[in-house]
């Protein structure tokens, strides 16, 4: 008998060997990617990757649903319990959320199209109601308030059972710890905590500078955050919050999703502002094209949209299935992580004379543009990501910053490749790179002669506080290096009206008036054209005390490092920066010619800078004084070999306040440090102690 009814039911068809082994194959693989991504916080490959190979697995469940098992990870939430953290129990399960993707339809259209059919509504019923939301990319959290305060904080987990991770949320604080009056006795919400793109580039900005480790993405770097042990670390990684849900409540009952999230704002809690009701899905495909064009500008990682049925007793309706609801969908964008091939290493020299590794890369389409170089920030980066030519990499972009490599897809190399090194020499203009200790970066020391760096050094020589030369603002400069109208420095002096007024927006008689602007910055003291040179590490202060230590140019351009070292304030680092800029003979014949086009100053005999009235003390400034700037009144205590500070301390020497000082005069006063006006600031540069008494 049993033989006879399976020749009428239509079998299952029985699945190959050969598909049985794949379909382990890539559940294990899954498996493995999910224990990095969940557990670890640190995938090895994008997003995209796991989607792709995520799909091959579900396409052959498809086919052969005999080898479908619950363990699967199509079946189930996948994540873990990390140890060393508590366990908590959802009394509402924390689920998935199904990804619709588009085919010739929009993945809104299908998400309709299916609610409308499972709800049986016939074709002339009204639009569905639904709210669009952003989905933004961190990492799901319930909260647990009883009788108003945050009780418990947990991960999704596997989505029955998650993290207790209330000591780090306690942290973040857009996450209120205590509700206003009135809310349910038992209110659990649900949300996703995230990090800001603008505090993610800085806090990877931060680990590179100190050689530290960076994280590949924001969404990895607050779930990181989120899962330590130590909440002293979490505090440190400045985390945000979005509220989208709730999970258990009781004590209050509401009638649709949208009313939650009104409750949600009144309560406290940071809702996106973008989520609203759409009507049938053209509103939603409307939706998912506004928030896609804004994605770029939103100040955080969105992967997609969430589209939710509304009405509540529709949700109930619709139910669920294993590992999602059956009411909502991810409707998502272009993936801002994707998986390419490494194809050269390059080195571009930045406007700061910088140098970057860049990687050249196979076009990949990437954060919705196909992108071909991607930086590598440095070459310690570089190394600790063992990047090398031939690699697949992933390659993040997100908003509008520039794409960069964010790790290596480990796999085996066919072939040795030789690790990258840095250039000694600088590929744009030849001069020698350097790197000064404890420095990540690597620099061209070419700085006047470089063409990378034309642009700023022209714009640091011409300002206020260097030759001053009114009238030699960013945009005349653009159009001077960008129309090869000067290429150095020494090119500023050989202008003429003629060449000038060429340019856009300019006027002969505006010409004219940058000429004798440039004529009269001829006239300028040592310690300005020093400081205009734009030499690594010599601001103002250094350029008046090497001025003042050596007395003229040629010193200081003859000086070794040791002699160097001898000026006040000068220490090693400054002290070999100064030696190799002038050991480049670029930099030389640039200041050659500046002298040859007229450019000079009065030099002095070298100053001992213990001679001085007020060598050795520190004053501070603060307030307006009735007649003196707060940049002449600097000049000439500096003049006078005092140090201008910023902020008072025990060691300072005296404090000139004028009207309006602030804290730093309570401080002085607090501290007994004497305070002197105007008048007193005159008195001691004429040599009045501000006691009252001599100089001795
Ligand atoms: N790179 C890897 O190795 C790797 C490994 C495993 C998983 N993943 C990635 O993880 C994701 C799969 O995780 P998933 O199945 O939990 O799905 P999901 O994370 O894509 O979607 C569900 C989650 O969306 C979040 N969400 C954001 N905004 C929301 C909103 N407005 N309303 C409701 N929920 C919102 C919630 O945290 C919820 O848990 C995929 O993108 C996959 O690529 C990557
Ligand atoms: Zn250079």
């Amino acid at each position: 008998m049993a033989e006879q009814s399976d020749l009428f039911s239509a079998p299952e068809p029985a699945a190959p060997p050969l598909v049985a082994t794949k379909v382990e194959a890539l559940r294990a693989q899954l498996n493995a990617w999910a224990h990095e991504y969940y557990v670890q916080d640190a995938p090895s490959v994008p997003d995209a990757e796991y989607d792709r190979v995520f799909r091959q697995l579900q396409a052959l469940e498809d086919a052969y649903p005999s080898l479908v098992t619950p363990d699967s990870p199509t079946q189930r939430v996948i994540g873990a319990v990390m140890e060393g953290l508590a366990s908590v129990r959802h009394r509402v399960p924390m689920l998935s959320i199904r990804t619709e993707t588009d085919t010739e339809a929009s993945g809104a259209e299908a998400f309709d199209a299916r609610i409308r059919r499972e709800l049986k509504l016939p074709p002339d019923a009204p639009p569905v109601e639904y709210v669009a939301e952003p989905k933004f990319d961190g990492l799901a959290m319930s909260l647990r308030y009883e009788e108003g305060r945050l009780v418990q904080a947990a991960t999704r987990g596997d989505g029955e059972v998650g993290e207790d991770v209330t000591h780090n949320v306690r942290t973040i604080r857009q996450i209120p710890l205590a509700l206003p009056a009135g809310v349910p006795p038992v209110l659990e919400v649900r949300g996703e905590v995230y990090m800001r793109r603008a505090d993610f580039d800085a806090l990877n900005e931060r680990q590179r500078e100190q050689g530290g480790k960076t994280f590949v993405n924001p969404r990895n770097a607050a779930a990181g955050a989120v899962r330590q042990l130590d909440s002293g670390i979490a505090a440190q990684r400045p985390l945000s919050f979005f509220a989208y849900g709730l999970g258990e409540v009781q004590g209050a009952e509401f009638a649709t999703h949208f009313e939650v999230l009104e409750k949600l704002k009144t309560w406290g809690f940071p809702v996106a502002a973008q989520a609203g009701i759409a009507l049938g899905a053209s509103e939603l495909v409307a939706f998912h094209q506004r928030i896609g064009a804004a994605r770029d500008q939103l100040p955080y990682d969105i992967d997609g949209v969430v589209y939710k049925v509304n009405s509540l007793a529709l949700q109930r309706q619709l139910g669920f299935v294993t590992r999602e609801p059956r009411w909502a969908v991810a409707h998502k964008y272009p993936a801002q992580e994707m998986m390419t091939r490494v194809e050269g290493i390059d080195v571009q020299v930045g406007r700061t004379g910088k140098l970057t590794p860049v990687a050249r890369l196979a076009p990949v389409f990437v954060g919705g543009v196909t992108v071909t170089n991607a930086t590598l920030h440095n070459l310690f980066e570089l190394r600790r990501k063992r990047v090398r030519v031939g690699d697949q990499v992933i390659v993040r972009r997100a908003g509008d910053v520039i794409p960069e490599v964010v790790g290596v897809v480990p796999a085996p190399r066919a072939a040795y490749v030789p690790n990258f090194r840095m250039p000694a020499q600088c590929p744009i203009c030849g001069s020698a790179v350097v790197r000064e200790p404890g420095e990540m970066n690597h620099r061209c020391s070419g700085g006047l002669f470089c063409p990378a760096q034309r642009k700023q050094a022209v714009l640091h020589f011409a300002q206020r506080r260097a030759m001053d030369v009114e009238g030699l603002g960013e945009k005349l400069v653009d159009q001077l290096i960008d129309g090869d109208v000067i290429r150095t420095l020494p090119d500023l002096f050989r202008l003429d009206v003629q060449a000038l007024a060429g340019l856009d927006r300019m006027a002969e008689k505006s010409a004219q008036n940058v000429l004798d602007a440039l004529e009269q910055s001829k006239r300028t003291t040592l310690p300005r054209f020093l400081f205009g040179l734009g030499i690594r590490h010599v601001g103002e202060a250094t350029a008046k005390d090497l001025a003042r230590h050596f007395g003229a140019l040629d010193a200081i351009m003859e000086a070794s490092v040791d002699q160097l070292l001898q000026v006040n304030d000068v220490g090693p680092v400054v002290a070999q920066s100064i030696h190799t800029f002038f050991a480049q003979p670029h930099n030389r014949e640039v200041v050659a010619q500046l002298r040859a086009c007229g450019v000079a100053w009065e030099e002095c005999a070298p100053v001992e800078g213990a001679t001085l009235p007020l060598a050795g003390k520190t004053i501070v400034l603060t307030g307006t004084l009735p007649t003196l700037g707060r940049d002449e009144a600097k000049d000439l205590l500096e003049a006078a070999g005092a140090k201008v500070a910023g902020s008072v301390s025990k060691k300072t020497y005296c404090v000139v306040a004028g009207a309006e000082a602030g804290s730093k005069l309570d401080k002085a006063q607090a501290l007994g440090i004497p305070v002197l006006d105007e008048d007193g600031l005159r008195a001691l540069l004429q040599g009045q102690l501000p006691g009252g008494a001599e100089f001795s």
